[in-house]
């Protein structure tokens, strides 16, 4: 049999996981972060629709507060929602590392590529979202979008009593990025992830380097930023502002 004989492989499959299931205590009092509304829909249905903007995601996994899992099935019957992608929606965990984990254990088999997107990044770009995905496909096993920062970092060490703190490196600003989500993986290997580490850590990808694997870094974009303090949320109604003018409607 020549090599053109051969059927090609089945293309991998893309499914996201959004962990939603934060408290949001650095945005203050009040529902949890999200659930609380950009221009009157929920933070969460934002950042669902941006991912299953993807024609590459067909199945979206959201890890909803431990509380929350019906409220958040509600939410989703309620919003229009492309057909072609299927939704399941798990409880979430005490941090977020776990909420991934579990949302990780609900996966069906044929999911070869995962995303795992912050409910609380909801503008991100269908491109950003291509773009890692193009990343993945295309070998890496780990690929994180990132932006070069504005501010010149400092590297602080412990403060005497009754002393500020005082800085102890600089690191150089044209090496570092600020990293966002989605963040994409080959799913045996975040799997493999979690299951090796246990120490706490804010993102996924840095699982993925401990492993002794190489993350790659593709462009991010500013309206991924995340909501996290009140400012943010103000900075996001804009964003949505600008959109619909831009939009003409
Ligand atoms: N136990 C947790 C904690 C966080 N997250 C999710 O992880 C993402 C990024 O976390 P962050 O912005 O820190 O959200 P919160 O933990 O809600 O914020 P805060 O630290 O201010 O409470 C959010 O989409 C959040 O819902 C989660 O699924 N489960
Ligand atoms: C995953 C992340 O969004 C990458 O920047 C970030 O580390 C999440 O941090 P948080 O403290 O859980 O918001």
């Amino acid at each position: 049999m020549s090599d053109d004989s051969r059927p090609s492989p089945a293309p991998a499959r893309t499914a996201a996981v959004i962990p939603a299931a934060g408290r949001g205590v650095r945005l203050g009092p009040g529902a949890p972060k999200a659930l609380r509304t950009l221009n009157g829909t929920p933070m969460l249905i934002h950042a669902v629709r941006a991912l299953a903007a993807s024609r590459a995601v067909s199945l979206v996994v959201v890890v909803a507060p431990p509380d929350g899992a019906g409220e958040v099935k509600s939410l989703l019957d309620a919003h229009a929602l492309p057909d072609r992608t299927d939704f399941v929606v798990v409880p979430g965990g005490d941090s977020r590392q776990e909420s991934v984990r579990l949302g990780l254990d609900a996966l069906p088999p044929e999911y070869d590529i995962v995303l795992v997107h912050d409910a609380a990044r909801p503008l991100v770009p269908v491109d950003t979202v291509d773009g890692v995905i193009e990343a993945v496909r295309e070998g890496a096993p780990a690929v994180v979008p990132a932006l070069p920062l504005a501010d010149t970092v400092k590297e602080v060490g412990p403060a005497a009593p009754g002393e500020p703190e005082p800085v102890v490196a600089t690191p150089v600003r044209a090496r570092l990025r600020a990293v966002q989500t989605p963040q994409g993986f080959d799913r045996a290997t975040l799997v493999r992830a979690h299951e090796t580490v246990t120490e706490d850590v804010t993102d996924d990808a840095s699982m993925v380097e401990q492993l002794g694997l190489t993350v790659v870094v593709v462009p991010g974009h500013e309206e991924a930023f995340k909501v996290t303090r009140p400012l943010d949320l103000v900075l996001a109604e804009a964003v949505l502002a600008r959109r619909r003018l831009n939009d003409g409607f």
